[in-house]
């Protein structure tokens, strides 16, 4: 997160950070919560990375640096991508987690709630992106937990913003014109949670953007109220 501040204890219990362990293990992604057993993520976070068993998911962290041989995770027992997803810049930027185990809620986590298809034109004002991911574009992981408002923007204002690009009906864009505040490499695959009357809504999950809090180059996130019966489909068992 670019501009962000540090989180507080159980303020985005939903976050979880999705750590791969090749030749040695990292923080690749952030997810969200979505229910007691499956984890909404970012397509091009775990292409290439499909075989469940390098995943460790870790939930109700704050700190990287609460993550050691010991601090408990999540298995992932099945990876499921859209089969439409290509590249994040032409959308379908979405996949799903299936936890081996359910996970057992508590005031470090819990699930976000999911945008109702019908709400794909609310028009939300209480928007946040959060991550561990870079402070600046040649930057890095961070430790604490950084979280950043950020306004919605409309999809035509997007579409103006990148000029070079169509972009996708299925997603939203979130950002200032001034730039300063927006997601980077790292937050991959977090929520973009919007409050709306007294509830928090997973309304976007962070896809891409030309480099990052670059003035009037916005963040495009996947819209999830685009893919609630492709979310429905695919965790009804
Ligand atoms: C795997 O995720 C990404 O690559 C990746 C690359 C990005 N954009 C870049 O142009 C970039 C940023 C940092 C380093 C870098 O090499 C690049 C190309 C991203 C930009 C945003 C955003 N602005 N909301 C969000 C996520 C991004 C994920």
């Amino acid at each position: 997160i670019v501009g962000g501040t540090d989180s507080s204890p159980g303020e985005w219990p939903w976050q979880v950070s999705l750590h791969a362990k090749l030749s040695r293990q990292r923080h690749l992604c952030g997810g969200s919560i979505i229910s007691n057993q499956w984890i909404l993520t970012a397509a091009h976070c775990v292409t290439s990375l499909e075989n469940p068993n390098i995943w460790r998911i870790y939930a109700g962290i704050l700190r990287q640096s609460e993550i050691n041989e010991d601090t408990p995770f999540f298995k992932v027992e099945e990876i499921i991508v859209h089969s439409q997803y290509k590249y994040a810049q032409i959308g379908y930027d979405i996949a799903l987690m299936k936890l081996a185990k359910p996970m057992n809620f508590t005031d470090l986590q819990l699930p976000i709630c999911l945008p109702s298809k019908e709400d794909t034109n609310i028009f939300y004002t209480d928007c946040w992106v959060i991550g561990w991911g870079y402070r600046k574009e040649k930057g890095r992981v961070q430790d604490i937990l950084q979280k950043a408002p950020v306004p919605f923007m409309s999809k035509e204002e997007c579409q103006a913003r990148y000029r070079r690009r169509r972009i996708g009906d299925k997603v939203v864009c979130a950002g200032y014109d001034e730039g300063g505040k927006d997601a980077c490499k790292g937050d991959s695959g977090g929520p973009l949670s919007c409050r709306h009357e007294e509830v928090w809504y997973l309304v976007g999950i962070t896809s891409w953007g030309e480099g990052c809090a670059r003035p009037r180059q916005p963040g495009v996130y996947t819209k999830v109220a685009d893919y609630s019966d492709w979310i429905l489909e695919k965790t009804t068992t």
